[in-house]
């Protein structure tokens, strides 16, 4: 369902044209697309390819390098074992439900969102509040939620309806089933009845070797590997706590119906962290004090199960404050988060943070928020940012027994008070042979309330009775010659704790999707050219470099000034095209290639050059060296156009079609 938006000169965003651009500028292309390509699958042209790596170079530059943050890159291929210890193998799923006579799949949720969504739309229709959507990509035609009749509806029936959207990721299987039942939601195309919601879980399967006993999958996450290499990352980091990991790169994920182009697709890139944190103390970040005073749009839990989508501007702050957000450092992540967005171009008025409902958090997450980026797909999820508690290390050492834990010497000696069970292992061992070590095992797992209990039978009768299953009948009675229980103090030199995690985790390609359309507009004098508002430090190509006509007195000075701009490690390109000036930077413009450089017969006189600001089309012109030094300013961030346009003469050209 297509969201009103606007771009940022306040015309209606059209997302047929901007996808058009981006495909015909080759920002990205469905792959295999001579084989009439697979649905989810794309892959990025030069274009996507500088954008993502432009936009990836400053994650690393505002997180790893801020925060000496450790980089691994983990294998994809992933053992059945690691993921089902993990939790992915049962959990990882989503609810989707067939139509036994077609075949067609439907992702459950989605469904009934879109069509509860287009019948509100029919119902703004019939009250005569004029409604716009444009037409989506028509190969998607045939799947498109039909029939938005215009039939008015009961206002209690709006309400439901708007309730129910407000909480639509809330729902399990069951609830879903139930909703399209009571609601009559059936195949949107053919009318047909569905079948009830099933679980469908995401994950690739494959199996490593030639054979197939090692069954694995294509990694939904990078997050599991950086959790294994725990232990070898605190050595590296000299045992010392907080630190955090991060990882770069594809995951993998079966999506039941990806649509939405690069938003939901089967293989992105994601860019994670894992801060690992002390749970005592109440998770605090040394530098909280930084952000503190970063506003952001939070949309929380109880507003949503209200049925609202009310949100409210708070600095993060007073968020942790009030509890709102459990804890200092999911509230850092949650503020470097947003400046990370808008450093890198984000629309401020495009973003908020949406706190996750219980039954929506991942299996693994305690607390959760997502940073949202508005689109004409409506609010989408870019970047999740999940406390994981202790969970996934827990876990991964239970079954596997490495010590995925801190030990830290302890400033104080702590002295515990305990109950504590010594066995008289001479006679243990005779007495129940075979089952000795199990009966042990049973004993050391005792708690201590039990052995506290057990100590006053131990006391009166003589003997305990413990439960021990699989020996005898499942009791099994130790008399007092085989064992002691006492109540003694034990002094803890070392301090061991499972530390917890906060998770920024981001998916690369939906912030590139939405950046994009955050930055698109047309001219106002032709609405045929597309511009991509770039800043300079994500445009793909930063200088385009535009010789006047393809006289041989202008080539020496082309290889002048692509070979200075290489030294400085800004990227150009040259267009010596026999089309147009105006044209040339046009196509440009649809790249978002930021300035340009034209070459004309005042440069071959006094090696002066006009340069060129894709937003305003001004131009100013000076030496070879005082251009250059300007592009690498408005390149790095240090220096805006506007302040080069007040240092530089103002050139009076003309972009002629
Ligand atoms: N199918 C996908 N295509 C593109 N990006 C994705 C996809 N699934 C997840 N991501 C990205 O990875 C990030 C972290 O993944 P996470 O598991 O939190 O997503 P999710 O909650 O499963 O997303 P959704 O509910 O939209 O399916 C998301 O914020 C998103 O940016």
């Amino acid at each position: 369902m297509a969201h009103p938006m606007t771009t940022k000169d306040g015309k209606p965003f059209d997302r047929a044209s901007l996808e058009s651009l981006m495909r015909r500028r080759l920002f990205y292309t469905p792959s295999f697309d001579i084989y009439g390509g697979v649905s989810g699958l794309y892959d990025y042209g030069p274009p996507g390819c500088a954008l993502t790596n432009n936009i990836v170079d400053i994650w690393r530059k505002h997180f790893v390098l801020k925060e000496n943050m450790l980089e691994v890159d983990c294998t994809m291929l992933t053992p059945y074992e690691v993921l089902k210890t993990s939790g992915h193998v049962d959990k990882f799923a989503d609810w989707m439900c067939k139509d036994p006579k077609t075949g067609e799949i439907f992702r459950a949720d989605h469904l009934v969102e879109e069509v509860l969504e287009s019948r509100l739309k029919g119902d703004k229709e019939a009250r005569g509040v004029k409604v716009e959507e444009k037409e989506e990509d028509p190969k998607k035609k045939k799947k498109k939620v039909k029939n938005i009749t215009a039939i008015k509806l009961e206002d209690s029936v709006v309400q439901e309806y708007e309730e129910i959207l407000a909480k639509i990721d809330n729902y399990n299987g069951e609830e879903l089933g139930f909703l399209m039942k009571k609601y009559d939601i059936k195949n949107p195309a053919t009318g047909g009845e569905l079948l009830p919601p099933v679980s469908f879980n995401l994950m690739f399967q494959t199996s490593i070797g030639p054979s197939s006993n090692l069954p694995g999958y294509l990694r939904p996450e990078t997050a599991q590997g950086q959790f294994l290499n725990f232990q070898k990352l605190l050595d590296f980091n000299q045992q010392t706590m907080p630190f955090a990991s991060a990882s770069i790169g594809k995951s993998f994920r079966n999506e039941i119906s990806p649509r939405a182009g690069l938003l939901r697709v089967r293989e992105f890139l994601m860019a994670e962290i894992e801060h690992f944190v002390d749970p005592e103390g109440g998770k605090k970040h040394q530098h909280f004090d930084e952000v503190k005073d970063v506003e952001l749009e939070l949309l929380n839990r109880e507003v949503q199960l209200a049925g609202k989508t009310h949100v409210e501007t708070t600095k993060i702050g007073k968020a942790v404050e009030i509890g709102l957000v459990d804890n200092e450092t999911l509230g850092y992540f949650l503020a470097r988060i947003q400046l990370f967005l808008l450093r890198i171009g984000v629309d401020p008025q495009k973003i908020r943070f949406r706190q996750h409902m219980a039954n929506e958090m991942a299996h693994y997450a305690t607390d959760c928020w997502d940073a949202e980026l508005l689109t004409s797909y409506g609010w989408i999820e870019c970047v999740g940012c999940a406390d994981r508690s202790a969970y996934d290390l827990s876990v991964h050492m239970k079954k596997t027994g490495a010590p995925l834990v801190v030990r830290e010497p302890r400033k104080e000696p702590l002295k515990i008070e305990e109950w504590q069970i010594d066995i008289e292992k001479k006679k243990f061992g005779p007495r129940f042979k075979k089952d000795g070590k199990t009966v042990e095992a049973a004993i050391e797992a005792l708690t201590q309330d039990l052995r506290e209990k057990l100590a006053l039978d131990l006391e009166k009768e003589g003997k305990i009775i413990i439960n021990v299953p699989g020996v005898g009948d499942g009791e099994v009675e130790v008399p007092k010659e085989l064992i002691v229980i006492e109540k003694r103090t034990r002094v803890e030199n070392v301090r061991e704790y499972t530390p917890n995690v906060i998770e920024p985790s981001f998916g690369i390609g939906r912030i590139v999707y939405a950046l994009c359309e955050h930055n698109y507009w047309t001219r106002a004098e032709d609405e045929a050219r597309g511009v991509l508002s770039f800043p300079p430090t994500v445009a793909p190509t930063k200088v385009l470099i535009v010789p006047l006509s393809s006289h041989g007195d202008f080539k020496p000075f082309v290889r002048t000034l692509s070979n200075k701009l290489q030294d400085i490690g800004v990227s150009s390109r040259v267009d010596d095209s026999g089309a147009s000036i105006g044209k040339r930077y046009s196509r440009n413009d649809e790249l978002g290639t930021p300035l340009g450089i034209t070459i004309d017969f005042q440069s071959v006189k006094d090696n002066t050059f006009t340069l060129r600001d894709r937003d305003t089309t001004k131009q100013v012109r000076a030496s070879l060296d005082e251009i250059c030094n300007s592009i690498s300013n408005l390149v790095t961030g240090t220096e805006q156009w506007a302040e080069v346009a007040a240092r530089l003469p103002a050139f009076e050209g003309q972009e002629v079609d």
